[in-house]
């Protein structure tokens, strides 16, 4: 927790200073008030020590409320800090930890551990401070009146401090496993959420309850049990003081009777052990509040220490206003290069499994494709075709052999720069709640009207554009739930042809375009093609047809190479693809070439 306070310490410290004067300035008001209270009874003037009162008032209340401030801002400031710090670690995580991690439980660290943490710094960091300075000056006072009293005093302490431990163990714990239980449930409605009309389609809304409920019971569970600890604490410290209170009567009475002790010390004495009772109630709360906020740095630090690709993504330390719209790009990327011709692209003896101990899913896959033109990747379902992809994207690292582009392996490129020269167009093209400039640009900055227009048009959005209410800058909504399949893919050949790639990869849609669109794409595609090299996941006839080359892909390794004609009469698994699995393109003459 320390860690992560580095830089606000002077301003924590000042928040505690002032909170700390604010209380001393109150604490002279009963003193003022008993002067004046005294100078009436004896018929005197109390215009001085009035104003002086009010000044108290008035400088404490100022004072602490500056102080209050302050620590507070200090909390928000290190909320932002560390979301920021998650944030940009989260972006760059690499593939094979998102494949496996809970996209809600990593949304429910950035909200609720970060609040939490907040809490923790503003009110249990700040008030244990406190309260240990008036707990050492309480005690040291009580010393100097009667170290055998203090003695007692301090066995009390000394075991409210070990049960007080004890029980800050057990609020650490359950708090933990708390706040698992409410990053299991963010799991589960972004589970829902991620695949709503399905669970609609299934009928499956009550056993989602179901298991949403039970998330939440299991937190509440927990939160009782920290309730629990939390109050066994109290008690503890409460009864200790009690105790430690009757027995200081008991043995100072018996020290005033023997003559040892004054009475006016014995009741100075107890008149502090009322000042030391506020302290030690607050440090044994603030105790479990931070065994709690350990409990969410320790969430917050897992994620942390998560495996991130080489790439270099700072918080940016600057705020401003952006006004209510949500998704303001704040820190453009980068400009829109210039045209940048065509990169080469080479396998060469790919192994590659998604994990260790999984099957290979690409065994021994060698190939090349030449600078420019259209290559086509066909295969039956499964065959590993997207995974090559994924490896000339760098979102996974090959096992053994090597990736080049530009005879370059992709492992000594540095990785931002890699990608900036691809475009990749999933099959499930990924749309995001935003508007549909935001979408085409994402990434890019100074972007102008007539760039996004143009390809608009090479893409085939203009009636994308003229159904949107609002047109261009009409909002898409979540995960682009009200557009079609085409259309979202659309989107995303357009965003990937804005980027001016020198490599575009796409995985052709399986759905099929009404003829129009379907030759207008091919069109795009091959003009693409023309100024950079495209490499399509085929599954339409006519984008084969036209592949300058085709490769073909079966259970993880390359069967053949060539083109369709070639492959048509040489290649058995290919001539079954080409008549039984593409997608025919309505033309019967592409129909009959296929035969
Ligand atoms: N993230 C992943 N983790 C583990 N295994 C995966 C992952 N993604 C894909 N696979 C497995 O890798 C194999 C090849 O998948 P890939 O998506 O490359 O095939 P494909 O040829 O593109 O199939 P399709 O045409 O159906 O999209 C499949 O057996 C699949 O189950």
């Amino acid at each position: 927790m320390l860690r992560f306070t580095s830089g606000f310490r002077l301003r924590l410290a000042l928040g505690g200073v002032l909170l700390l004067a604010g209380t001393a300035t109150s604490l002279t008001q009963p003193m003022i008030a008993q002067r004046i209270l005294n100078r009436l009874v004896r018929d005197q003037g109390i215009n001085g020590l009035l104003l002086a009162l009010a000044g108290a008032v008035v400088l404490g209340t100022v004072v602490s409320a500056g102080g209050y401030f302050m620590v507070e801002s200090v909390g928000e400031s290190l909320v932002r800090r560390v979301r920021g710090l998650l944030v940009a670690r989260i972006l760059v995580l690499r593939t094979a930890v998102v494949d496996e991690a809970k996209p809600g439980d990593l949304v429910s660290r950035l909200v609720a551990d970060t609040t939490l943490l907040r809490q923790v710094t503003t009110q249990a960091v700040v008030t244990s401070i406190i309260a240990v300075i008036a707990l050492l000056g309480s005690l040291i006072l009580m010393g100097l009146i009667d170290y055998v009293l203090l003695a007692v005093t301090l066995t009390a302490v000394l075991v409210i401090g070990v049960s007080v431990r004890w029980a800050a163990t057990g609020i650490g714990r359950a708090t933990g496993k708390a706040q698992e239980a409410v990053g299991l449930m963010a799991a589960l409605l972004d589970r829902d959420l991620a695949a709503f009309r399905t669970v609609k389609a299934a009928g499956a809304e009550k056993h989602e309850l179901g298991l949403l409920t039970d998330a939440a019971d299991t937190a509440w569970r927990r939160g009782l049990r920290v309730a629990g600890w939390q109050a066994a604490s109290g008690a503890c410290a409460s009864l200790m003081m009690q105790t430690s209170f009757l027995a200081v009567l008991g043995v100072g009475g018996a020290r005033v009777a023997s003559g040892r002790l004054p009475i006016a010390d014995l009741i100075a004495y107890l008149l502090y052990m009322f000042f030391l009772t506020q302290p030690v109630t607050t440090l044994s709360g603030a105790w479990g509040q931070l065994k709690a906020g350990g409990a969410a740095v320790e969430r917050i630090q897992a994620v942390l220490e998560l495996a991130v690709e080489p790439i270099a993504l700072e918080p940016p330390r600057t705020g401003g206003r952006q006004g209510d719209a949500p998704y303001r790009v704040r820190h453009p990327a980068e400009e829109r290069p210039e045209g940048r011709g065509a990169a080469a692209v080479a396998f060469q003896q790919v192994v590659f499994m998604y994990r260790p101990g999984l099957p290979a899913v690409l065994k021994d896959v060698t190939f090349t494709v030449p600078a420019g033109g259209l290559t086509a990747v066909v295969g039956p379902s499964g065959a590993g075709k997207t995974s090559l992809f994924a490896l000339l994207e760098r979102f996974y690292d090959a096992s053994s052999g090597r990736v080049l582009v530009d005879g370059r392996d992709v492992r000594d490129w540095p990785l931002t720069e890699l990608r900036r020269s691809i475009g990749y167009v999933e099959q499930e093209a990924a749309v995001l709640a935003g508007t549909l400039r935001e979408n085409l640009t994402l990434g890019l900055a100074g972007v102008g009207d007539d760039q996004v227009r143009e390809v608009i048009g090479l893409a085939r959005l203009g009636d994308v554009v003229e159904a949107l209410p609002g047109g261009l800058d009409g909002w898409i909504g979540h995960r682009g739930g009200t557009l079609s399949g085409g259309q979202r893919q659309r989107i995303a050949i357009g965003r990937a042809l804005l980027r001016r790639p020198r490599l575009l990869l796409l995985d052709e849609a399986t759905s099929a375009l009404d003829a129009t669109n379907e030759a207008a794409l091919r069109d795009t595609l091959t003009a693409a093609a023309a100024a950079t090299t495209v490499v399509v996941i085929a599954h339409r006839l006519s984008t084969v047809i036209d592949a300058h080359q085709i490769v073909v892909l079966e259970a993880g390794g390359v069967r053949a190479v060539g083109t369709h004609d070639e492959l048509l009469r040489s290649d058995q698994t290919y001539r079954e693809l080409a008549t039984t699995q593409f997608l025919a393109a309505g033309a019967p003459e592409v129909l009959e070439r296929a035969r």
